[in-house]
């Protein structure tokens, strides 16, 4: 099994530790996928995984044994955050090079070019120089350069980050073909498709594994209840819940109020009758279960969006 296992990953730039103690293992046909907000230790984690950073602390092992930085950029490949490519290079040219440089011979390496151009709509964009490219199409060239010695071990740092829907499709789709056998890592900022693609999610701040688990696994541990809008007038359905036992303070909106609920069936009826004796009235209710978000938002105090 090509399984990348981490443990005790530590890294301290001065007086900060910016990752602490985080133990993570990816393998074949896993999506793992890092959350976690600014400066969390997410690029720092990944950087070690992919041998471009040492830890100052811990060990990586493939396939059961200890991989130092150089094995570890073999057998991971890392498309960084940042764009990194030759821009004064064509597309297939760069991508000859470096599986030149991996070793394959020069057909092979050809070959492999033109594959992977084609996999990520770049074909018509072969001959062209990287500088040239769109935004999205620079992006699309950055994950092909990750992927020219097919690397067991895929590391995606924010692959979705500034791209147009239509370059974003085509990620989304090339990550979960990827993901059927090899292991893949991500980081994103798109909680609710992290929710859709993660086998497993570790959410981290202040460079501390603060969960981990399945995405379903997460939202039941937390056990957050429903977030529910009440739509009235938000200071009569302010007072009528005065002294109402709510998991989390009432939020007031222009068109009501937004409150979460424990086991919402039977506390919203109650909510509601209450409302109702009280004279209050409430013109519609939704109601939305807890999701990753959410459980994010608890643990981290902040949200991934902006
Ligand atoms: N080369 C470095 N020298 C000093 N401090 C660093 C260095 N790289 C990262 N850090 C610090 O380490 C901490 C973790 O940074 P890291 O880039 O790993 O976070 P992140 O979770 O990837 O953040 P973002 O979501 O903003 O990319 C931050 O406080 C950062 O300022």
């Amino acid at each position: 099994m090509t399984v990348v296992e981490a443990t005790g990953l530590t890294r301290r730039y001065g007086d900060l530790t910016a990752v602490s103690e985080v133990d993570l293992k990816i393998a074949p046909g896993q999506v793992l996928a890092l959350l976690g907000p600014n400066g969390a230790g997410k690029t720092t984690t990944i950087d070690m995984i992919s041998g471009s950073t040492v830890p100052d602390a811990g060990r990586i092992r493939f396939d059961d044994v200890v991989a130092d930085p150089a094995r570890l950029r073999r057998v991971v490949g890392l498309c960084p955050q940042a764009l990194e490519f030759w821009p004064k290079l064509g597309c297939a040219e760069q991508l000859v090079m470096v599986g030149r440089l991996y070793g394959l011979p020069r057909p092979a390496a050809r070959l492999r070019a033109a594959e992977l151009l084609e996999r990520l709509g770049l074909t018509a964009k072969s001959s062209a120089r990287a500088e040239t490219l769109s935004g999205g199409m620079k992006r699309r060239l950055n994950l092909a350069l990750a992927m020219v010695n097919d690397p067991p071990i895929l590391v995606f740092d924010e692959p979705e980050a500034g791209l147009d829907p239509q370059s974003r499709a085509m990620v989304r789709e090339l990550i979960a073909e990827l993901a059927q056998d090899h292991g893949v890592l991500l980081t994103s900022h798109d909680i609710a498709e992290v929710e859709r693609v993660a086998d497993q999610v570790i959410i981290i701040d202040h460079g501390t594994v603060l969960a981990e688990g399945t995405p379903a696994e997460l939202v039941s541990r937390y056990d957050l209840g429903d977030e529910v809008d009440l739509i009235g007038d938000p200071d009569e359905l302010r007072r009528g819940l005065d002294g109402v036992a709510l998991l989390e303070p009432l939020e007031e909106r222009s068109d009501g109020i937004r409150l979460r609920l424990a086991h919402s069936g039977e506390a919203l009826g109650a909510i509601l009758a209450r409302l109702e004796r009280l004279g209050v009235p409430v013109t519609s209710v939704r109601s939305r279960p807890a999701n990753l978000e959410d459980v994010f938002l608890t643990l981290t105090g902040r949200s991934l969006r902006g």
